[in-house]
């Protein structure tokens, strides 16, 4: 076994090219740490379980379809509780903020960890950092107790408060310090996750028992490495209303086009997999497919064909679609994130002018945008799960003294996995892969690419049985998972 440490992963090698990408833990910068018993041993809900413990040497392969002569390539640290613990109870702070956009299920997520701390460690301190990073230096805390956050998993949004931007390390890093807080729980996107690490690093470089522990929050399901985000689920459901509404209104009119919106910045799966369940949709446009209007193979052409042949349509686009035929708005919210061009009225009104004026053709269209009433509903029961044991992961990880890690599920596994791993690249849908041609072939849409790229694309692609050893490679079985989408239709990273 050879390691190699950094200071926002351990790199373990073994035999047969296994390789453990480690999070860190506090016995890497503090020593002669006293441990405790985990007060779990004695709690009479889950002393009687089996195996109740994960086993120090437990990780999770990445890649789970393998030939029998393939390396065993990257695992992470399974998530769960361990029979040392590195805190007394008594001797806790924790600390809870939430920051980015909102996602169904945050709240599930904050009231979970308050529970896990309480009921499974006796820890009953804990804070609410109230409206995101900021909030650290500029604002009051508010306590949080069982009791108080008994029914908040019914609600959309954070009863924290969120915000976009105000991320400064050393004033966070400060207040950490002044409060006494030795468990920080940061639930956020890409860019929170950012924000973690740096406050790890922080942490860490002043040499405190302080632990930092991300929960992965995208509704966009941008976040590498897991198998999906939280909310997800629920986003897909609820963007079935809109979906169902385009079309019956479509139905309803003659030449009725029914356009959606639906979120989704820089990754289209919310689109694809609202698509891929409605079954209503006839095309679906994402940022990583570009597609083009005028012309063969183009949108106007498959409209066309559409009405002539259902009298209706309806059309689904990502935010992030379709960026590149608007001009650039260069502009930034508070966390840097580009502001996109509603793309979904630009390209109604190119619909609308083309048939009236190119093709003197009446139809009715109706562009729908339910991007807010999706964000602000609670988690759905799928959901509220995953947040479940999401928040319980955290606080087991926390417990045990690993620090600078995000939990996240990986192949229907729960995991820890190094800052790094989360924020180094967005998931993306991957357009050669079997997902998008599924969607394809269920849409009859064009792939709007022309004849030359798709020979280009042939000759590039690897044999169908050849394993894929590049980091977007994903693993057919979503072992033990229950999730609806993930089990029903497959990886939804790869679309294996
Ligand atoms: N590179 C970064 N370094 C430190 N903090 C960041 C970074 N990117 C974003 N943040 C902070 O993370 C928070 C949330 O980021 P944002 O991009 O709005 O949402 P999300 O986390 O959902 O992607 C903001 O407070 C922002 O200032
Ligand atoms: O209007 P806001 O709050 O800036 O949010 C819009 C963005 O939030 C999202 O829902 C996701 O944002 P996050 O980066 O916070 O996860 C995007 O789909 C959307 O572009
Ligand atoms: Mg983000």
């Amino acid at each position: 076994m050879g390691s190699e440490n950094h200071y926002q992963m351990n790199m373990v090698k073994g035999e047969f090219g296994y390789v453990l990408e480690d999070v860190p833990n506090f016995t890497d910068y503090i020593s002669d740490l006293p441990t405790y018993p985990n007060p779990l041993r004695s709690n009479p809900a889950y002393s009687v379980v089996k195996q109740y413990f994960v086993d120090i040497d437990d990780t999770v392969p990445q890649k789970i379809v393998v030939h029998k002569d393939t390396p065993r390539g990257v695992h992470f640290r399974r998530a769960g509780p361990r029979q040392k613990v590195y805190f007394a109870s008594d001797e806790v702070q924790a600390c809870l903020v939430t920051c980015g956009g909102l996602c169904p299920g945050l709240n599930t997520v904050i009231r979970e960890i308050v529970h896990s701390l309480d009921c499974m460690y006796g820890v009953n301190k804990v804070l609410g950092i109230n409206g995101g990073y900021r909030g650290f230096y500029s604002k009051n805390t508010i306590t949080l107790t069982p009791k108080t956050v008994n029914d908040i998993h019914k609600r959309g949004g954070t009863i924290l408060g969120t915000s976009r931007g105000g991320h400064d390390t050393t004033k966070i890093v400060d207040s950490i310090q002044d409060r006494g807080i030795n468990q920080v729980y940061i639930i956020g996107g890409d860019g929170t996750q950012k924000g973690a690490a740096a406050i790890y690093e922080e942490i860490r470089k002043r040499g405190l028992k302080v632990v930092v522990a991300g929960i992965p929050k995208t509704i966009d399901n941008d976040i590498p490495v897991i198998d999906k985000s939280f909310g997800f689920d629920t986003a897909v459901e609820e963007a079935q209303r809109a979906i169902n509404a385009a079309h019956v209104e479509a139905e309803s009119a003659e030449n009725g086009i029914g356009v959606v919106k639906l979120m989704g910045r820089y990754s289209g799966f919310i689109a694809m997999y609202a698509t891929l369940a409605s079954r209503d949709v006839d095309c679906c446009l994402i940022p990583e497919s570009p597609f083009y209007l005028e012309g063969e193979g183009g949108l106007f052409e498959y409209i066309e064909r559409c009405l002539k042949e259902n009298g209706h349509m309806v059309i689904v686009i990502a935010e992030g679609a379709g960026q590149e035929l608007l001009a650039a708005k260069n502009e930034e919210d508070a966390s840097g994130n580009r502001l996109l061009q509603d793309i979904g009225l630009w390209i109604s009104q190119k619909i609308k002018d083309h048939f009236a004026n190119k093709l003197k053709m009446l139809l009715t269209l109706k562009y729908i945008d339910p991007t807010y009433m999706i964000r602000a509903i609670p988690s759905n029961a799928s959901d509220s799960v995953y947040c479940t044991l999401l928040a319980q992961s955290a606080v087991h990880g926390a417990m045990a003294g690993y620090t600078g890690f995000t939990t996240g599920l990986v192949n229907g596994r729960h995991t820890f996995i190094p800052f790094n791993r989360i924020t180094e690249r967005q998931n993306k849908v991957v357009t050669t892969d079997r997902m998008w041609a599924r969607l394809l072939s269920s849409t009859n849409q064009p792939s709007f690419i022309g004849p030359k790229e798709a020979a280009e694309i042939g000759k590039q692609k690897k044999p169908t049985t050849q394993l894929l050893d590049d980091e977007d490679d994903c693993t057919d079985e979503r072992a033990g998972t229950s999730f609806m989408v993930t089990s029903l239709i497959g990886c939804l990273s790869c679309g294996q």
